[in-house]
């Protein structure tokens, strides 16, 4: 994970949640003075500088742009970063979910090296896993170029894995980038579940948690199937054996997995026209409220 030579200078748009997840992985790895903008107050640690707005950015030309803004915000916020773009010559690497290259390119002013990746937060403990495309005007050597600056900088975060096609961010985005949404419900329902058969509220929460990351820990250090390891776990006419027959059922788990990651998918390629229609609509934008 940590790499020899210093990473690049960055301008972190939008240093939210994941925005700030991987920054603290790129703080971790040795980072060159970089400035994370964001509309509400941030203390980082000195070379580094939090602005308030783009506007404040005066000489910093970085050679790295990451935007992690809401994707509902592009509209807003690419307009302003082209300038910044074209002048500096940075490369772009987006997060934000759904929002195609070619739609980043157009807005962004054209002939801009755009690289979409799709992080999830377990980046901020550095074991995420990063998704990443790159349009094919980039090159297709992971070891130098664009990919190879947006591998080191992703990599800071966990597992790195380049998509061939851009079609396949989609759901890629509904498995890994939402994923660890699915994997807290799942902790969540546990717990209530052990209150709700009487075990004191500690005990539940800690039985959840525990079972959710050491069976993580499990998947993580074992290469055995997952299915293996259920079965380990199943005896036969034993406890987990009836569980597992709710569970499995066609229209319960399989069923709801199917539904969930496929709106999800479908959600992650909406949000790309969305973008085109804001940006077509005639000034002044629709400017969404902050969060
Ligand atoms: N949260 C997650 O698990 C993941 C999020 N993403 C993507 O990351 C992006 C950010 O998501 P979150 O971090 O969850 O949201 P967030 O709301 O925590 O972060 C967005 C940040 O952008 C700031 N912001 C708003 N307007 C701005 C402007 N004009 N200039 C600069 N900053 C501005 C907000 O104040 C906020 O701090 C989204 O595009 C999302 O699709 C990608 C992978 C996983
Ligand atoms: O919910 C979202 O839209 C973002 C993308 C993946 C995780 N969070």
């Amino acid at each position: 994970m940590s790499t020899s030579k210093p990473l690049p200078s960055l301008l972190l748009v939008g240093a939210g949640k994941m925005g700030m997840a991987m920054f603290e992985g790129w703080l971790a790895d040795g980072l060159a003075p970089s400035v994370a903008v964001r509309p509400s107050p941030l203390d980082l640690p000195a070379p580094h500088r939090h602005l308030a707005s783009l506007a404040e950015l005066g000489g910093f030309r970085p050679q790295v742009v990451v935007i992690a803004v809401k994707p509902q915000k592009a509209a807003q916020v690419l307009p302003e970063l082209a300038p910044i773009v074209q002048s500096s010559g940075a490369l772009v690497i987006s997060v934000m979910a759904g929002i195609d290259t070619a739609s980043l390119d157009r807005a962004l002013g054209g002939g801009v090296s755009c690289i979409r990746a799709m992080p999830n937060t377990p980046a901020a403990i550095g074991r995420g896993v990063s998704l990443a495309y790159a349009p094919l005007g980039l090159g297709d050597d992971v070891r130098r170029g664009p990919r190879a600056l947006a591998t080191r900088l992703l990599a800071a975060c966990g597992d790195v894995v380049w998509l061939e096609e851009e079609a396949q961010m989609d759901p890629a985005t509904a498995i890994s980038g939402c994923g660890p949404a699915y994997v807290f419900l799942l902790a969540e329902l546990l717990e209530a579940a052990a209150v709700a058969h009487g075990l004191p509220a500690p005990i539940a929460r800690q039985l959840a948690r525990r079972t959710i990351s050491g069976s993580g820990g499990l998947l993580d250090l074992r290469s055995t199937d997952a299915a293996e390891l259920r079965r380990a776990v199943t005896s036969p006419n034993g406890v987990t054996e009836r569980a597992l027959a709710v569970l499995m059922q066609p229209r319960a788990w399989p069923a709801a997995i199917d539904a969930a990651i496929d709106a999800a998918a479908r959600r992650s390629a909406e949000l790309a026209d969305e973008l085109s229609r804001a940006l077509a609509a005639p000034s002044p934008r629709r400017v969404t409220r902050d969060e």
